[in-house]
C-alpha cells in the first residue's frame, strides 16, 4: 500500500471514528442516566447504538492495525494469552469485590488488596498494571488501584464472574491443545476426531461429562468437580440468559406467531422458550433434552414460575435429537446453541430427523452465531469502506467463540454458506437470516419443497 493510499485509508477511518462515537453519544443522551443495576442483564442496545459501536469498534481496530509498528502488533497479539490469564486471576480470586468501597481518587493498596485475595504484591501489582493499562482496572497512584467502570459491572456478580472464568480454564489449556489436533487433520472425517479438550484431558467422553463427573474432593469424599458450578452459573445464568437471550427474543417477529407451538429441541432447561413464554402470552411450548435434563429444566420451570398461565403453555418431552422427532408438524422447532456443539456430520442427521418430523409450512429457527467473513455475505449486512465486511475487530468475539467451540467440541460457528450446504444436506433450504442485536442471530430454514 502507498503512502497515499494509507493515509487516505487512515482518514476515512478518522471520519468512521467521528461519526460513529456521535451517533453513540446521541444514544447515550438518549438512553439518559436511568440506574441500570449492571450486576443484572447487560441492557440491550437501540438498533442505532449496536450498529454505531460496532463501526466504532471495527474503525479503532483497523486504525490501530494501520498506525501500529507490524513488528510489535503481531507480538501482542500473540502474547495476549497474558491478558487472559491476568482477567482469569482477577475473576477468581475477586479483585473487583475487593475494590468495591475503594475511593477513585486514593484507591486502594496493592498490599491492602493483596491481604484480601491472597496473591502477594509484588506478583499482584503486575496483574493490575496489566489490567489497567487495558482499562479494566485504574492505578490511581503508583500500586494504589480501584475499580473503572468495566471492573465495577463484576461487583457481586457472580454469573459474570463465572462466564468470564469459563472463557480462560478449561478452554485455555484445550487451546494449547489445537495446533497438535490440527495439524493431524488433512484427509481425516470430521467425525471421531479427537477434540481439542479431549487430547489436553486424555479423555475420550463429551465436556459436558467432563465437567458432570464425580471426583474425589480434598476430604477425601466423592463429590463433584468444583468446575461445574462455574460452568453452570457462567453458561447457564450469565451466558444464555444474559448474552443470548433478549436480542433473539425480540428480534424476530415472535408477535406474529400467535398461539402457535415451539419445540425447543436440546432445550437445556428451557431458558429459550421460558424468555419467550414469559414476554408473549399465546405461544405454546414444547421443551425437549435428555431425561436427566428435563428433570433440572421441570425443577426451573417450577421454581421461577412468574405465573400459573406460563406452566399451562409448556410440555416436556424426552427426546434424543438423533432420533425420529415425537412433534410431527410443529410450526416451529428451535435450535439454540446446539448446531455448534457439533461437527457436520451430526448436525445433517439433527436437521434430517427435523425433516422427516415437518409439515409444509414448519419452520426451523437455528438460533448460533452466524458468522460473517471479512469477504461478506448478500444475507448479512457489511460494515461501511473502508472496513472489512464484518466489521473486523467487531467481529473478534464470533471469531474467539468460533475457535473455542472447535476446540471444545469439535463443532463450531458457522457462516450462512456454511448453514446451507448443512440444510440442502437434510433436505432443508436457508430461506432468511435475521440478524439480531447480539451474538446469536436466527437462521431459518425450510423443507426445499416448499413454495413460498
Ligand atoms: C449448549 S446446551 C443448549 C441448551 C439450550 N438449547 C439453550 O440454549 O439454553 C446443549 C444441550 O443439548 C443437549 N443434548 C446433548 N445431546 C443431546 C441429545 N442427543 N439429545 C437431546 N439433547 C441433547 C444437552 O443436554 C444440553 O442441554
Amino acid at each position: 500500500m502507498s503512502i497515499a493510499e494509507k493515509a487516505a485509508q487512515l482518514r476515512s477511518l478518522v471520519r468512521l471514528i467521528s461519526d460513529s462515537a456521535e451517533a453513540v453519544i446521541a444514544e447515550w443522551e438518549t438512553e439518559g442516566d436511568t440506574p441500570h443495576d449492571v450486576s443484572l442483564v447487560p441492557r440491550l442496545p437501540s438498533k442505532e447504538l449496536f450498529e454505531a459501536r460496532r463501526v466504532f469498534i471495527g474503525a479503532c481496530g483497523m486504525g490501530m492495525d494501520l498506525v501500529h509498528d507490524p513488528f510489535v502488533r503481531m507480538t501482542e497479539v500473540a502474547a495476549s494469552f497474558y491478558n487472559s490469564q491476568a482477567l482469569r486471576i482477577a475473576a477468581e480470586t475477586r479483585i473487583a469485590d475487593a475494590l468495591k468501597d475503594a475511593n477513585p481518587q486514593k484507591g486502594v493498596s496493592v498490599q491492602e488488596i493483596s491481604r484480601q485475595v491472597g496473591i502477594a504484591p509484588e506478583g499482584l501489582s503486575k496483574i493490575l498494571r496489566t489490567l489497567s493499562s487495558l482499562h479494566i482496572f485504574a492505578e490511581v497512584e503508583e500500586n494504589f488501584y480501584c475499580n473503572t467502570n468495566t471492573s465495577r459491572h463484576l461487583v457481586n456478580n457472580e454469573p459474570l464472574r463465572c462466564w468470564l472464568m469459563v472463557h480462560c480454564m478449561e478452554t485455555f489449556t484445550a487451546a494449547g491443545k489445537l495446533p497438535q489436533v490440527l495439524y493431524n487433520t488433512v484427509g481425516k472425517p470430521s467425525t471421531g476426531l479427537r477434540s481439542a479438550f479431549q487430547t489436553a484431558y486424555d479423555y475420550t467422553g463429551s465436556v459436558w461429562e467432563w465437567i458432570e463427573e464425580s471426583i474425589v474432593q480434598p476430604d477425601g469424599t466423592v463429590g463433584p468437580r468444583p468446575e461445574l458450578d462455574i460452568w453452570l452459573t457462567g453458561m447457564w445464568k450469565f451466558g444464555l440468559e444474559h448474552v443470548q437471550a433478549p436480542a433473539v427474543c425480540l428480534d424476530f417477529p415472535w408477535e406474529a406467531v400467535g398461539s402457535k407451538t415451539v419445540v425447543d429441541v436440546g432445550a437445556g432447561v428451557g431458558g429459550m422458550s421460558f424468555e419467550l413464554a414469559t414476554r408473549y402470552p399465546k405461544l405454546q411450548f414444547v421443551v425437549q433434552d435428555r431425561p436427566v435434563i428435563l428433570e433440572k429444566a421441570k425443577e426451573f420451570w417450577t421454581s421461577s414460575l412468574p405465573d400459573a398461565g406460563v406452566k399451562n403453555r409448556v410440555r416436556f418431552h424426552p427426546q434424543n435429537f438423533f432420533e425420529e422427532q415425537s412433534v410431527k408438524g410443529a410450526d416451529i422447532y428451535i435450535l439454540r446453541h446446539i448446531m455448534h456443539d457439533w461437527a457436520d456430520d451430526e448436525c445433517v442427521t439433527i436437521l434430517k430427523s427435523l425433516r422427516e418430523a415437518m409439515g409444509p409450512e414448519s419452520l426451523i429457527l437455528v438460533a448460533d452465531n452466524v458468522m460473517q467473513t471479512t469477504a461478506g455475505s448478500p444475507h448479512l449486512k457489511p460494515a461501511p469502506a473502508p472496513l472489512p465486511a464484518n466489521y473486523g475487530f467487531a467481529h473478534t468475539f464470533a471469531n474467539m467463540h468460533d475457535l473455542l467451540m472447535f476446540s471444545m467440541f469439535n463443532g463450531g460457528e458457522r457462516t450462512v454458506g456454511g448453514f446451507e450446504s448443512l440444510a440442502v444436506r437434510a433436505g432443508l433450504k436457508v430461506t432468511r437470516v435475521w440478524e439480531c442485536r447480539g451474538f446469536t442471530s436466527l437462521t431459518e430454514m425450510k423443507r426445499d419443497d416448499h413454495v413460498a
